[in-house]
């Protein structure tokens, strides 16, 4: 059988029970992809690691500026976000607002971005959890204790390190979608059922997680070592420590990953059909 010309017509094969080829090829660039955004997460977590927890940015209401009723990091999050979605960020199926209520509409010409995600996918979008996960959670592991002042270039830091996060984690979206494509005789019993346990243990693939643990520590490593001419090479002192790259991959990108795309799959297997980037679930 031929593969459905787009994720529509994918979606009525799933729904009727017919077969589909696999397309290893597909799952494959995903991954290309996933490995990629390896580099980016820990290259920025490498800058925010410079300065110190810094903690009024997040804990204080940034009262010095007009009409910012917020912490620090809100406004700048907001501000970046209204600023990007002038120019078209938010079109992008890759890319999900941390803060989607009153966002601009883009000024620019929309590009043209290929349609591959069922229409449920605009709907997911888990960025709550990721910005409380970051904030009171892998913050205060990654950084010292302190407080330098350095206020807006942390903060800056920050948004690089969340929108790198948030966009990793909803990626989820495109894994979802070349694995159900690849094998909708087993994933489309368990979306319809909304069985979250079968659909877990047919998306987990714990020999890729381990591997990708172990890549990420290895290039905290390596991005994050002292570079000297000569053998002075500081070991062992790095500017991010590895294991906790390692961990933060283990315990939250990774299944939140997958919490993604079993949420996609619920969405899927309730008919959300009209969707918005604006609604948050939790
Ligand atoms: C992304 C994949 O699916 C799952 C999620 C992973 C991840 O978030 O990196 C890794 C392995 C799988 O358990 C994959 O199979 O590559």
């Amino acid at each position: 059988m031929a593969t459905p010309a787009c994720s529509e017509d994918f979606w009525r094969f799933v729904k009727n029970g017919a077969p589909d080829n696999a397309n290893g090829l597909i799952l494959e660039s995903v991954r290309e992809s996933l490995i990629r955004q390896e580099d980016t997460i820990v290259f920025n977590l490498i800058e925010r690691a410079k300065f110190p927890l810094n903690s009024p940015v997040y804990d204080e209401p940034c009262a010095q500026i007009p009409g910012c009723c917020g912490s620090l990091l809100e406004f700048i999050v907001k501000e970046t976000e209204s600023l990007q979605a002038k120019v078209g960020r938010y079109e992008s199926p890759e890319e999900n607002p941390f803060f989607p209520d009153a966002l601009p509409p883009p000024v620019v010409t929309p590009y043209n971005y290929p349609q591959v995600l069922h229409p449920a996918a605009a709907s997911i979008n888990i960025n709550k959890t990721i910005w409380n996960m970051y904030v009171k959670e892998l913050l205060p592991l990654f950084t010292v204790q302190g407080d330098d002042g350095n206020y807006g270039s942390t903060a800056s830091s920050d948004v690089q390190c969340l929108q790198a996060l948030s966009r990793r984690i909803h990626y989820g979206k495109f894994v979802a979608e070349v694995k159900f494509r690849d094998a909708p005789q087993d994933y489309g019993p368990a979306i319809r059922a909304q069985d979250r346990d079968a659909l877990m243990k047919l998306l987990t693939f714990e020999s890729v997680e381990e591997m990708v643990k172990r890549r990420v520590e290895k290039k905290a490593m390596v991005f994050g070592q002292e570079v000297n001419l000569g053998d002075r090479g500081d070991k062992g002192n790095y500017k991010l420590d590895p294991s906790i790259v390692s961990r933060l991959y283990g315990e939250w990108v990774m299944p939140l990953t997958k919490d993604v795309q079993v949420v996609l799959s619920h969405a899927i297997g309730n008919g959300t059909r009209k969707s918005s980037k604006n609604r948050q679930f939790h």
